[in-house]
């Protein structure tokens, strides 16, 4: 063989360059492979960002993640628009003395079907399970006429996400594909078919979240709210946390970890256009507009008044339901979301924070725990590591922190 001449080792110096530059996750995937180190990897940024604003330079990490999970959230959401006009929702008390109706158990089977035809491997933590169905036929019954009338109107974006459910026996194996337990290793996707059950059963907000964790990571987010308005910017009702008179309701938010956060227009079939999303500038945190939940049982709002009343907000507090609140405080409607917990023994769970917190991150935010403390969805179903939350602008989450302490621990004395 000739010798190489030397101008081509700057040749393929070049070419490995170009590629740790361009696709590093899968150029140290593949350097790990080829040198057998076996130890775990970081989940690598895609790129460096300038080459994300050209779509045809670079492909997005996790860009059919993304895609899969806003269209099966939309596709969950139909379902569970039909069950929310609808007076009755089938609604079951669980163990835990909360609600749970035929749209959970629908929007779940639904979007477990949907992730499995995509990528069979992945594990997911979903909130419900098929015990109920397996147990009552009429209701297995109701669920399933649901789940089958439940379809994309556009066809290509309707098989892009497996197609139909095709019987009442997959339907219970998709709702049952929830059960992971969790942890730090590999891809498992949190997901909440109906967060805020007390809000869809009053007539509030409710939320279909869904997030693809890496390695214990919240990466990618999608969040359908169903019941909040189209404009980024539409002033939030102080009552009810939405202007339930402003037209064309329902929002599709998604979100990459690195990548920026959007929001669209929920539609029944192909993914409408994004806008991109980030939280209000705050110089003055005595401006914040304040979400906190409706349910005095889930957040303290003693505690939150005491908060807000230290930071100098005067503003009332907006209450609503679901992960309504991280979109809101995401796209500039409100600022910060405060979550006291309002009992020593309740684990917040993952589903209901995964992909709220992506969300807010890369619209500009820090989330944390009461003290302050990083989330860990790595270690189970639960975030049993931490204590309340706190979602805030970066520039202001130190100051509330800060505030949240001494609030909690007066309460101690
Ligand atoms: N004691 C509690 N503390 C905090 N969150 C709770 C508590 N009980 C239930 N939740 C959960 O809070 C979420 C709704 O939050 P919000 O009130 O902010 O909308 C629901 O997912 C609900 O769980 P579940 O789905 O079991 O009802
Ligand atoms: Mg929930
Ligand atoms: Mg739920
Ligand atoms: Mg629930």
């Amino acid at each position: 063989m000739p010798p190489i001449a030397p101008y081509r080792y700057f040749f393929f110096a070049a070419v490995i360059l170009a590629s740790a530059i361009l696709q590093p996750t899968t150029f140290f995937r593949a350097a790990a492979r080829i040198l057998h180190i076996k130890q775990h990897l970081p989940v690598v940024n895609p790129a460096p960002a300038f080459l994300h604003t050209n779509r045809t330079l670079h492909t997005m990490a996790y860009e059919k993640e993304l895609e899969l999970a806003l269209l099966a959230v939309q596709r969950a959401a139909i379902l569970t628009k039909s069950v929310y006009s609808s007076h009755s929702k089938g609604t079951l008390t669980k163990t835990d003395s909360s609600p749970v109706t035929i749209g959970d158990f629908g929007a779940q089977a639904l979007i477990i079907a949907s992730i499995k035809s995509a990528f069979p491997d992945d594990e997911v933590v979903g909130e419900e399970d098929a015990d109920d169905l397996r147990a009552n036929a009429d209701l297995k019954s109701l669920v399933w006429d649901l789940v089958q009338q439940a379809k994309l109107s556009d066809s290509a974006a309707e098989g892009s996400i497996g197609g139909p459910i095709k019987s009442a026996d997959d339907m219970l194996t998709a709702l049952d594909g929830g059960a992971s337990q969790g942890g730090n290793k590999g891809r498992i996707w949190a997901l909440d078919p109906i967060d805020g059950t007390k809000g869809f059963l009053r007539g509030g907000q409710y939320a279909v979240c869904l997030a693809l964790m890496v390695d214990g990571v919240p990466t990618v987010g999608v969040i359908g709210c169903p019941n909040l308005p189209v404009d980024d910017k539409a002033p939030l009702d102080s009552k009810t946390g939405f202007d339930a008179s402003s037209e064309g309701n329902g929002v599709l938010f998604g979100a990459v970890k690195g990548q920026g956060a959007t929001s669209r227009a929920l539609t029944d079939g192909k993914l409408a256009e994004p806008k991109k999303i980030t939280m209000s500038p705050l110089p003055d945190v005595s401006q914040a507009t304040f979400c906190e939940s409706v349910e005095a049982g889930h957040s303290s709002h003693g505690d939150q008044a005491a908060i807000a009343s230290k930071l100098g907000i005067t503003k009332d507090s907006v209450r609503m339901d679901s992960q309504a609140k991280y979109c809101s405080i995401a796209r500039g409607a409100g600022d910060l979301y405060l979550r006291l917990p309002t009992s020593k023994t309740y684990q917040e769970k993952i589903w209901d924070h995964a992909a709220g917190v992506v969300l807010v991150q890369e619209a500009g935010g820090e989330v944390s725990d009461a003290y302050g403390k990083p989330l860990n969805f790595g270690i189970g179903r639960t975030l049993k590591e931490n204590k309340g939350i706190i979602a805030a602008p970066k520039s202001v989450h130190a100051q509330v922190i800060e505030v949240v302490k001494e609030v909690l621990s007066a309460k101690k004395d």
